[in-house]
């Protein structure tokens, strides 16, 4: 296998809170112990409720903050200094799709200059070569040349992420970084957009992280998913195998609440209780206080990432191997349009 585009080891990050006059803080882990990579022409997907830390490790991962502990390594060397022309230099092949279309967008200025704004920052061709590759990249997100000419105020929230989209692709990244990208959308022009990424990701080459709550969304786009609860990585695997055979109750509980078209599942496993405060972490597995399954171990030990082969791995001390989880074999990503109700593992949240 060849050596993939990003690594992180062990990255950790934490924020101190409510520093009092005796010396006390209390510390937010919001991710701790990280390891991923993602290789080129590969969709990362990284699921959890909100507040597991996918936004805070994809920023990690971009080089937007630096981790407490770990290291990340793009395209063979170390993340640069944050601030420094070689950061600089690593951004324009490392974008990022937040959530939020109209705030991405600054509202003063006609689509065509914002989009060719790194391209003229850099004297990237002539100016007629950065008109050219503005329209090139509009066509290739489904949007005419007329666009170029509108403002934000003046599109559709479908359109403003595709312009966004295009907008990311200016500078020719490796890297697609993908945080909820399409949850503010209407779920009638998700599906659009998450099949226009899933499009130009295969058609580019590109390594993609795509981050989100939504299973049903992440399971569309990725090749494989990290699921994460409470800072870690609790799962990983090739994303179909992970949905017909989850091995983490956590997992199990987040599928049974998104099930696919195609799959038979046993029912609805409901979590109890909400996510533990990540400034007051439970000892041993975090999950323990929500796990019907949960042992005495399970209560003072914290389990290790542990591979179980085929490119899973699971922490969790009852996972020997994943189970076969009342699903058919899965059929491959389909282009199926997502499925208007909204993402049952909200309603695990
Ligand atoms: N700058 C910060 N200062 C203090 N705490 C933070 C900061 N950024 C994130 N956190 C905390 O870290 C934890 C993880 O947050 P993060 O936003 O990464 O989770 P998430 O899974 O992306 O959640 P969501 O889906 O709601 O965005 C949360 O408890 C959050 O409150």
């Amino acid at each position: 296998m060849s050596a993939p585009l990003l690594h992180a080891r062990n990255i950790a990050r934490s924020y101190e809170l409510n520093r009092h006059i005796w010396g006390n803080a209390s510390v937010v882990h919001a991710v701790s112990d990280v390891t991923l990579s993602v290789g080129r022409n590969e969709t990362l997907g990284i699921v959890g409720e909100s507040g597991s830390g996918k936004s805070t490790t994809g920023r990690l991962l971009l080089g937007l903050e630096p981790p407490t502990r770990g290291a990340i390594s793009f395209d063979g060397r170390p993340l640069p200094v944050i601030g420094s022309p070689e950061w600089r230099k690593s951004r324009m092949r490392m974008q990022m799709i937040y959530q939020d279309p109209l705030a991405a967008l600054d509202r003063r200025l006609p689509i065509a200059k914002q989009m060719r704004e790194p391209l003229d920052i850099h004297q990237a061709g002539s100016l007629r070569e950065r008109d050219a590759r503005v329209s090139e990249l509009l066509r290739a997100v489904g949007l005419s040349d007329a666009v170029a000419r509108r403002y934000p105020h003046e599109l559709s929230g479908g359109q403003r992420q595709r312009v966004v989209l295009a907008r990311a692709l200016v500078t020719r990244p490796d890297l697609l970084v993908c945080d909820e990208p399409v949850s503010a959308l209407d779920v009638s022009i998700q599906a659009q957009v998450v099949n226009l990424l899933s499009d130009l990701q295969a058609e580019l080459g590109l390594a993609m992280i795509f981050i989100s709550h939504d299973l049903r969304v992440v399971r569309q786009v990725s090749h494989r998913i990290a699921v994460m609860y409470l800072g870690r990585i609790v799962e990983e695997g090739e994303a179909d195998d992970l949905f017909a055979r989850p091995a983490h109750p956590y997992t199990r509980a987040l599928v049974s609440a998104a099930p696919v078209p195609g799959t038979k599942l046993g029912g609805r496993i409901m979590l109890r209780g909400e996510p533990p405060n990540p400034a007051n972490q439970p000892s041993g597995c975090a999950f323990h206080p929500r796990c019907s399954a949960a042992v005495a171990r399970c209560k003072s030990e914290m389990p290790v990432l542990a591979e179980l082969g085929g490119g899973r791995k699971v922490s969790c001390h009852l996972a020997g191997s994943p189970s076969e989880n009342q699903a058919d074999p899965s059929p491959a990503r389909t282009r199926a349009p997502l499925n208007p109700v909204r993402a049952a593992s909200e309603d695990v949240a």
